[in-house]
C-alpha cells in the first residue's frame, strides 16, 4: 500500500522540485510553495525534492509535531551536513553532527564550559562585554559622518565569543578574516554546491574543476593553524588565570573527563563552530533591530527614553541596568520575529518514521522548519507584518521553544543552546546604542533586502549618522 504522504507539486526529473524556487530568499519562495499546495488547514505541509525527499513546516501546529511530540524521530541532521568539510573540517561538531553520543555529550560540554547561565554571567564573560561594548561605543563616538555598523556589530560579536573562547588576548581580527572567508566562499560556492548535490555521480567532479575544493582545502588550512597556534600559545603559557573554552577542551582530551572521544580535530570543529554560530547570528539579530527602529522612529524615540531614565547618567549601561528594559526587550523579540536570523532554522533529518497530521513520513526525511513563515502566520498572529513591540508587553509569549508561533531559536532537542550567551550579549549592545546616541539616516532610503544563505543578514550594510545624546 502507498504510504500517505503530504501533498507535493509535480516533480521534474534530476532537479525535483528545484526549479519551483525562484529568485526570491529560499524562506519567502517556500512560504508560497505552501500556500500554494498545502492543504489550506493548520497543517499546510508539503513535500519537496529538493532534490532529495525533504518535508516542509510551515505552520505552529505542525512545528509542534516535529519539534515536541515526535522531536527523537527529527533530531538527526542531513549526511550532506555532517559529512561537509567545509564547516566540520575533519572533526565532528556540535551544530551539524547525526543524532547520536558524539551530538549529546558535546552539547553538554558547551553548556557547561561556555553557554550556561553560569559561565555566561562569570566574571570573565561579563568583563568581556563590558570591554567589548565600550570599544564599539568608542569607535562610533570618533567616526564622522556615515558609519557601517553592520561592520561595527559584526566585530562586537565576534571579539566577545573569540574572547569566551580564547580568553583575552584572543585574536578577533584573525577569527574575522576567517569567519569572512567562508561567507565568500559560500557564496560563491553554493551553486556549485547545489549542482554536485543535483547531479552525485559528477558531483566531485564539478567542485574539483571548479576550484572548490582547493578553496575548501585552504580554508581548512588556515583554521587548522589558526587554532594550532592557539592551542601551542596555551601550552606556553602558565596556568594560573581561570580556564577558558579552549582550556577546557583540551583539559578534557587530556584526562578524558568529557565523556567522549575527543581528536584534536573535533576541538577545531567545535571552536569554528561555536564562534560561527555565536558570531553571525548575533551580528544579524543587532542589523536588523537597528534597521527596524530606523523605520519605526516612534519605537525607537520610546526605547531610549527607557534606557535614558534607566541608566541616568552614568557613563555607560551596565548588565546590572538590563534588569529593568522591559520595552527593549520587547523590540529585540519583535525584530527577531519578522527577521529570525536563522528563518529556515538549520535542516534536521528523520531517523525512523512518524505520522504528522496524518500524513506517513520516511526515515531519512529531510526537514524543514520555516520559522520566518511561522511568525507571520495570520493564525497566530494580529496584523503580523507590523513592527509592534507592543504586542509582546504584559505577554507570556517567549523565544524559549515553548511557544511554537515563535521559534527563532528552534525547541526540542536541537533547539540553540547559546540563548543566554546570545541575549545579553545582544541587550548589552542595544541598551548602549540607544543610551549614548541619536541615529539618523544618511539621506537615502533604508533598503530591507536579505542576503540568501542558512543565516539572513542585511543584502546591503547598514550606514547610520550617530550623534552623541
Ligand atoms: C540571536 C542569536 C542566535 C539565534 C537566533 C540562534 C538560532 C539557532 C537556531 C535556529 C538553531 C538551530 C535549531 C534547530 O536545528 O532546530 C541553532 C542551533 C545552535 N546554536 Fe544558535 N542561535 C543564536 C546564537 C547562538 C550562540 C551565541 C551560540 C553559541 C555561542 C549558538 C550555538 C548554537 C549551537 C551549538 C547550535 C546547534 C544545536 C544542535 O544542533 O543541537 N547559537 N541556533
Amino acid at each position: 500500500k502507498k504510504p500517505n504522504l503530504p501533498p507535493s507539486p509535480a516533480s521534474l526529473p534530476f532537479v525535483g522540485h528545484l526549479y519551483l524556487l525562484d529568485s526570491r530568499t529560499p524562506h519567502r519562495s517556500l512560504h508560497s510553495l505552501s500556500l500554494s499546495y498545502g492543504k489550506p488547514d493548520s497543517s499546510r505541509l508539503i513535500l519537496l525534492n529538493l532534490p532529495s525527499p525533504t518535508l516542509v513546516v510551515s505552520t505552529a501546529s505542525a512545528a509542534v509535531l516535529v519539534l515536541k511530540t515526535h522531536d527523537l524521530a527529527f533530531a538527526s541532521r542531513p549526511a550532506s551536513f555532517s559529512e561537509g568539510t567545509l564547516v566540520n573540517g575533519t572533526g565532528q561538531n556540535v551544530s551539524f553532527s547525526e543524532y547520536g553520543d558524539f551530538w549529546r555529550q558535546s552539547k553538554k560540554f558547551t553548556v557547561v564550559h561556555l553557554l550556561g547561565q553560569k559561565r555566561v554571567f562569570s566574571a570573565p564573560f561579563r568583563a568581556a562585554r563590558a570591554e567589548e561594548v565600550t570599544t564599539m561605543m568608542n569607535r562610533i563616538a570618533a567616526n564622522k559622518g556615515e558609519m557601517n555598523l553592520s561592520d561595527c556589530f559584526y566585530a562586537y560579536a565576534n571579539g566577545v565569543v573569540s574572547r569566551a573562547i580564547a580568553g583575552k588576548g584572543s585574536n578577533a581580527q584573525r577569527f574575522r578574516e576567517l569567519m569572512g572567508d567562508i561567507s565568500a566562499v559560500l557564496a560563491n560556492g553554493s551553486l556549485y554546491r547545489l549542482a554536485a548535490e543535483v547531479f552525485p555521480g559528477i558531483g566531485k567532479l564539478i567542485t574539483k574543476m571548479s576550484g572548490l575544493d582547493e578553496k575548501f582545502e585552504l580554508y581548512n588550512k588556515n583554521w587548522n593553524q589558526f587554532v594550532a597556534e592557539i592551542i601551542e600559545d596555551k601550552k606556553k603559557t602558565a596556568n594560573t588565570k581561570e580556564e577558558d573554552f579552549v582550556d577546557a577542551l583540551m583539559r578534557a582530551r587530556e584526562d578524558g573527563t568529557a565523556g567522549f572521544d575527543l581528536t584534536e580535530n573535533d576541538i577545531i570543529a567545535i571552536i569554528r563552530d561555536m564562534t560561527a554560530a555565536a558570531t553571525d547570528t548575533t551580528f544579524i539579530t543587532l542589523e536588523w533591530i537597528m534597521s527596524e527602529l530606523m523605520k519605526n522612529l516612534n519605537v525607537m524615540a520610546k526605547a531610549q527614553t527607557e534606557i535614558r531614565q534607566i541608566a541616568g547618567k552614568k557613563p555607560m549601561v551596565t548588565e546590572d541596568d538590563l534588569n529593568q528594559i522591559e520595552y527593549i526587550r520587547a523590540v529585540i523579540k519583535e525584530a527577531m520575529r519578522l527577521h529570525p536570523p536563522a528563518p529556515l532554522l538549520v535542516p534536521h533529518e528523520s531517523t525512523t518514521s512518524a505520522v504528522i497530521h496524518g500524513y506517513e513520513i520516511p526515515p531519512k526525511t529531510k526537514l524543514i522548519i520555516n520559522a520566518w513563515a511561522i511568525a507571520r502566520d495570520p493564525q497566530s498572529w494580529e496584523t503580523p507584518e507590523e513592527f509592534r513591540p507592543e504586542r509582546f508587553l504584559g505577554s507570556e509569549v517567549d523565544f524559549r521553544g515553548n511557544d511554537f508561533q515563535f521559534i527563532p531559536f528552534g525547541a526540542g532537542r536541537r533547539m540553540c543552546p547559546g540563548i543566554n550567551f546570545a541575549m545579553v550579549t545582544i541587550e548589552l549592545a542595544l541598551a548602549n546604542l540607544l543610551y549614548h546616541f541619536d541615529w539618523r539616516l544618511p539621506g537615502r532610503d533604508l533598503d530591507m533586502d536579505e542576503a540568501v544563505g542558512i543565516s539572513v543578514p542585511r543584502k546591503n550594510p547598514l550606514y547610520l549618522i550617530a550623534t552623541k545624546a
